[in-house]
């Protein structure tokens, strides 16, 4: 029997962030591994038009939970969704609700944050450290708390270049930022953001290093440990490989790669792409919540879940993979076909920009124009663009991160726990993985059907013949025009005709000569 999955029987979970990515997934493995466990506290909000109820229902009546109801039957009793809004004073929960969740929690998992790069900072701050810090003081007044584990990123310290499992402190005190940010306006907030990140890439990588440092000035006697997953991609093996369910990340340039929108990247081929599938994320999650509250380490204990020192895999080996993929298993519909061109150099990014991206965009769009469609081709390669340069921060470095603690916690575990709670990334068979995740990308993110490829590996031929033909006609027209205005031009067309015809003559002669 798994010790970590008995740890967990009985015990009341209180997890934030379970709609998000990371969260689901570690609810399902939950739910999975221990069936018997009394009770998961999710703090959700209602979003898009739909209650927490329904939100709820559709997340275990989704596919990734599919596995979970036949071990698990009666696994809606078990999940109690509670009201709260993190970004409100005490999240905004009902008294009740927060009196149940003060007297019976037993494990919490803060997975909960605002993970986009160009969020205000006032909204990033409130989210990523304030809503730490209030949270840190719930747990403070938990009687039956065993353990806290707060998820990071690998990412919180990517000022530095080699990042060991400890805390770094932060340049201005996140009380201070929070103190500031109550009485400044929203105008004056914007316009200092910049010089208070200082070297950190944007505002999302900043407060995560600042709600770090709260986590370890707010700890208390509480037992505490800091997750910091690298780029979370889709799953590796459970509960089956390949899903992914939102377009951060890879997610949204593997599909604009795949629909041949993306054919070229600034991104330095060789840097470490440091993927990290997220099933090997929550298991680590769960082996730490077991770990921290068996064993109770005496400081708060940082946890790496990257895979760079332990089984490197660079952007140019990832493309390959990726185009290799849409060889095989094409997306439907694409506008031109997939293309992998990775550069690290200014100049030739731009160009590749101007020539595979932005020119056929707005022919298309004067083809749409022509034909009385609304153009629409301009705005989504904008769009592809922008996301694409917000992530080259991160494409074109390569960072170490230490992995002791991970490594120490992997040789903890007994057997079978190793093998249900899998954390070893040293197992990952890199182009299997990818290949499973840009299939999972078009069967569960774009919900395509696998009985379209046939007609999708046509349409690739179709795009093929009329790049074949557009090349074709470009060159004649530039030809010609060359030919009428340039007399070298004419001496290079003179030259190659006859040598043509002479040589048209020789093989004509030679036949003849073998008759
Ligand atoms: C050459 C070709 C290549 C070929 C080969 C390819 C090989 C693979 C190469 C891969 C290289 C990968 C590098 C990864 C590096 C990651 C580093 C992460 C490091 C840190 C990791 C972390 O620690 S942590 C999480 C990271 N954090 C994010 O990764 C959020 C980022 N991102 C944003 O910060 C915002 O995204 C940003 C960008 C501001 C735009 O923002 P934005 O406002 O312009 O656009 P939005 O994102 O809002 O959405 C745009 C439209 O997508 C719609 N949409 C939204 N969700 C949807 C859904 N689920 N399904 C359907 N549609 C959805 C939405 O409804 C919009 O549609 P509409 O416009 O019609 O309304
Ligand atoms: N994905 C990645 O590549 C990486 C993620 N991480 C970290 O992992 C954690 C989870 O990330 P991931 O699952 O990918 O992110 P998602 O964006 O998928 O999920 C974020 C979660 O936070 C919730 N949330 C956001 N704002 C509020 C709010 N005001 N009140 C209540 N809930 C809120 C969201 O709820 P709602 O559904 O209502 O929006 C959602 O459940 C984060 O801490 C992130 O920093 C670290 C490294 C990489």
């Amino acid at each position: 029997m798994s010790m970590i999955a008995a740890f967990y029987g009985g015990k009341s979970i209180l997890i934030t962030g379970a709609t998000g990515f990371l969260g689901k997934v570690l609810m399902e493995k939950l739910f999975r591994t221990s069936p018997d466990l009394k009770v998961i506290y999710i703090l959700v909000r209602p979003k898009a038009g739909q209650t927490l109820q329904q939100r709820v229902f559709q997340i275990l009546n989704s596919k990734l939970f599919e596995k979970v109801k036949e071990v698990c039957p009666n696994v809606h009793e078990k999940i109690r969704a509670i009201y709260a809004d993190l970004s409100q004073n005490d999240f905004a929960i009902s008294k009740e609700d927060m009196q149940e969740l003060l007297s019976c929690t037993n494990i919490i998992f803060h997975c909960a944050a605002t993970v986009r790069f160009d969020d205000t900072l006032r909204h990033a701050v409130q989210l990523n450290v304030t809503a730490t810090r209030q949270l840190l003081l719930m747990a403070s007044q938990m009687p039956k708390l065993e353990a806290f584990i707060h998820i990071s990123t690998a990412y919180s310290n990517c000022n530095l270049k080699h990042i060991d499992e400890v805390i770094y402190p932060c340049p201005v005190e996140p009380k201070k930022i929070i103190d500031s940010l109550e009485w400044l306006d929203d105008a004056i907030i914007e316009e200092i953001a910049p010089k208070l990140i200082r070297d950190w890439p944007n505002i999302y990588t900043y407060t995560k290093a600042l709600g770090e440092m709260v986590v370890q000035q707010e700890s208390r006697n509480l037992n505490i440990a800091i997750i910091r997953p690298s780029i979370v991609g889709a799953t590796w093996q459970e509960p089956f490989p390949g899903w992914v369910d939102n377009i951060n990340g890879p997610n949204g340039l593997i599909i604009a790669a795949g629909k041949g929108f993306l054919r070229a990247l600034k991104a330095t081929p060789k840097a470490v792409a440091d993927l990290i599938p997220v099933d090997t994320v929550v298991n680590l999650m769960l082996a730490v919540g077991w770990y921290t509250a068996v064993h109770r380490p005496k400081s708060t204990l940082v946890y790496h879940s990257t895979s760079g020192n332990l089984n490197p895999c660079n952007w140019h080996k990832m493309g390959v993979q990726v185009l290799a993929t849409f060889e095989k298993i094409p997306l439907e519909r694409a506008f031109r076909r997939p293309y992998a061109n990775f550069t690290s150099n200014n100049f030739t990014s731009q160009y590749w920009n101007a020539v595979s991206h932005r020119a056929p965009a707005i022919i298309y769009d004067c083809y749409l124009r022509l034909t009385g469609r609304k153009p629409r081709m301009t705005k989504v390669m904008n769009q592809i663009l922008r996301t694409a340069s917000m992530l080259e921060y991160f494409i074109n470095r390569s960072w170490e991160w230490s992995t002791y603690n991970t490594e120490m916690l992997m040789s903890e575990l007994s057997p079978e726990d190793q093998r249900v709670f899998n954390f070893d990334v040293r197992q990952l068979n890199w182009l299997e993985y990818i290949e499973n995740y840009v299939l999972g990308v078009k069967k569960y993110l774009l919900k395509e059907d696998m009985a379209g490829i046939p007609e999708a590996k046509q349409h690739l031929k179709r795009l093929r013949n009329i790049h074949y033909l557009f090349n074709t006609a470009l060159f004649l027209i530039v030809w010609r025009l060359l030919i009428a205005r340039s007399q070298m031009a004419r001496n290079v067309w003179f030259f190659i005709v006859s040598f043509c015809y002479k040589f048209l003559s020789y093989f004509r002669a030679s036949s003849t000569l073998k008759v």
